[in-house]
């Protein structure tokens, strides 16, 4: 059985205080991009080990008991007794990339078990095992236009569509560690709410709407910021960082054709439509 977890960008971001146990507390709406990996699993009779995974396409860093796609199988594994399973992994999303990925995999894997081996399980309960596997993974169960707050992972659905949107991301060949983005960040209330912003038009975003980790992670990387001027100068209505990085989205009037992009044989540059 195979699916096909999609990428997310952060349509604004606000760190709004730090907590006792060492997160922040954020503001941010969550939308997905179709921006996709390939997941597949097939069950593994007579097998000696519970997992086998292979991986494709952009490489991600640790092991494979490091990978989330195979920590949310041992997740399920441990409360359902699975059966061993050969996992299948094609990376299309950066890593390190403010683009969720990782956590979609982990998400659409939880999905993919709940389906292939009939465990009956409700949204509400995959959302409560894939908040045990990343502050946004659980956003990819509904995978659909959502408000996060509290550490990410508090949602209230909102009324947004971009669709038709066309999207430009960028993502230099930098890696942005979110741990360290945050711990660069000194937590305030944003000047305007997000609830009410992301109803505005998005061309009013450019001067309304903003993401906290840009004011941390340009000074130390002036590239991922020129990436953002760009995407302006090429013609989007609005251009931001994605997550704490490194990525950088532009969003243009549905029906423009993109001018050609250079943006250096190093980046990873994905064009599509909303
Ligand atoms: C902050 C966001 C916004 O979209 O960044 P991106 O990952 O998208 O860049 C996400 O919510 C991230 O979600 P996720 O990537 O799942 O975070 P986790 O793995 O749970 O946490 C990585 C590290 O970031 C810090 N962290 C994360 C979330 C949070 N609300 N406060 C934090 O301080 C912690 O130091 C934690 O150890
Ligand atoms: N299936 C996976 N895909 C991508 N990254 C993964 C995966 N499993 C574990 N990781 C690790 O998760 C970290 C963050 O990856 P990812 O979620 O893609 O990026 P981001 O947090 O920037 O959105 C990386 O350090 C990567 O090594």
């Amino acid at each position: 059985m195979i699916t096909f977890p999609n990428a997310k960008i952060n349509l604004g971001l606000y760190i709004t205080g730090k907590r006792p146990d060492g997160y922040h507390n954020l503001e941010t709406v969550f939308y997905p991009v179709p921006l996709e990996d390939a997941l597949e699993i097939r069950t593994l009779p007579n097998a000696d080990s519970k997992f086998l995974l292979y991986q494709y396409g952009i490489q991600i860093n640790g092991t494979a008991g490091e990978n989330l796609a195979v920590k949310a199988y041992l997740l399920l594994d441990k409360l359902f007794h699975l059966p061993p399973i050969e996992i299948h992994l094609y990376k299309h999303i950066p890593s390190g990339a403010g683009m969720g990925g990782g956590s979609s995999d982990a998400a659409f894997m939880l999905k993919l078990l709940n389906k292939h081996f009939q465990l009956d399980l409700s949204e509400n309960q995959l959302e409560t095992y894939a908040s045990e596997l990343g502050a946004d993974c659980a956003f990819f169960i509904k995978n659909a236009p959502t408000l996060a707050k509290g550490i990410g992972n508090q949602f209230s659905p909102i009324n947004l569509s971009l669709q038709g949107y066309v999207i430009r991301v960028v993502k230099p060949n930098i890696f942005v560690s979110t741990r360290d983005a945050f711990a660069h960040i000194c937590p305030r209330t944003p000047q305007h709410a997000l609830e009410e912003v992301i109803n505005l038009p998005v061309s009013t975003w450019k001067k309304m709407l903003s993401n906290d980790f840009e004011e941390s992670v340009f000074p130390l990387h002036p590239e991922i910021g020129e990436i953002k001027e760009t995407l302006y100068k090429q013609g989007a209505i609005y251009a931001s960082m994605s997550g704490s990085g490194s990525s950088v989205y532009g969003l243009f009037a549905p029906g423009t054709t993109l001018p050609t992009s250079d943006f250096g044989s190093d980046s990873f540059v994905f064009d599509g439509k909303l």
